[in-house]
């Protein structure tokens, strides 16, 4: 007699967010250049070089956002998730998160062009970034949304940076940090949709909520992989004869 295949049933609702929030242990909160910015241990120049990469992330994500709502059916879907699109681009009464990154490039000292040439971004993070706007173009959107569900775990790294920066790099001047507090409420009201979303979508079948947590991997592993990309890029590795191998002559 066979007996019940009980590693197949799916989990509560509760279990299911339960196990998506504990994808949080991979964050790059972890990695090691993202544990050296909180300890204060970057130099300025790869703090300065975070900043022009990141700018990338920053001006993909309006475009992964429209992707997702080309592919959206739904018209109260599409109504929530403009709204990502707006905080990163602005309007008429604010000016979005895009111009207060440039805000914070020139708070470490970096110039707006410096920034928005992208002359400083290495082909990693383009990989990493493109990739994930790639997955929102091509998969449906309800598990384009569920990859954006990585905000979990943002407001506590955007905390960090507010609350070590000002003792860690007193260099920095203030205004830099604007954009890591506008994030702290927008991403706990983006992830309230994020997650309904996917409670919903995927809660039906245990395979379907594994390939839920697989998604959340692929987002994590997006991140890790620019951390790596900004870390190897910024960092000097001598090798024999003082040659650096690792940078790209261009
Ligand atoms: O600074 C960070 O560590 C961090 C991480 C993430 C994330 O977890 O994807 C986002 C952001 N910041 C962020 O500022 C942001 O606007 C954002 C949008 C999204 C997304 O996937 O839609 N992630 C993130």
């Amino acid at each position: 007699m066979n007996a019940p295949v009980i590693g197949n049933t799916p989990w509560t609702r509760e279990e299911f967010e339960q196990q998506l929030r504990d994808k949080g242990r991979g964050y790059h909160i972890y990695h090691p250049f993202h544990v050296m910015m909180y300890e204060g241990k970057l130099s300025r120049e790869q703090l300065q070089c975070w900043v022009a990469n990141r700018f990338y992330y920053q001006i993909s994500i309006p475009q992964k956002d429209a992707a997702i709502m080309s592919n959206c059916p739904d018209k109260e879907i599409r109504k929530g998730w403009i709204q990502r699109i707006i905080d990163h681009d602005g309007d008429a009464n604010s000016v979005g998160g895009i111009e207060a990154w440039i805000q914070l490039g020139q708070a470490v000292d970096l110039s707006r062009e410096d920034v928005t040439s992208l002359k400083f971004v290495t082909p990693g993070v383009r990989f990493a970034v493109d990739a994930y706007v790639n997955f929102a173009k091509q998969r449906p959107w309800q598990e384009a949304v569920c990859s954006s569900l990585t905000e979990l775990f943002a407001p506590h790294i955007h905390q960090q940076r507010i609350s070590s920066w000002p003792s860690m790099y007193p260099w920095v001047k203030e205004e830099g940090l604007v954009y890591f507090k506008k994030r702290l409420t927008e991403a706990r009201r983006d992830v309230e949709q994020g997650l309904a979303v996917t409670l919903d979508y995927f809660s039906q079948t245990r395979e379907l909520q594994e390939k839920a947590l697989d998604i959340l991997q692929f987002k994590l592993d997006v991140l890790w992989v620019i951390a790596d990309a900004i870390m190897l890029a910024s960092t000097d590795i001598k090798v024999e004869n003082n040659v650096d191998y690792l940078r790209q002559p261009r």
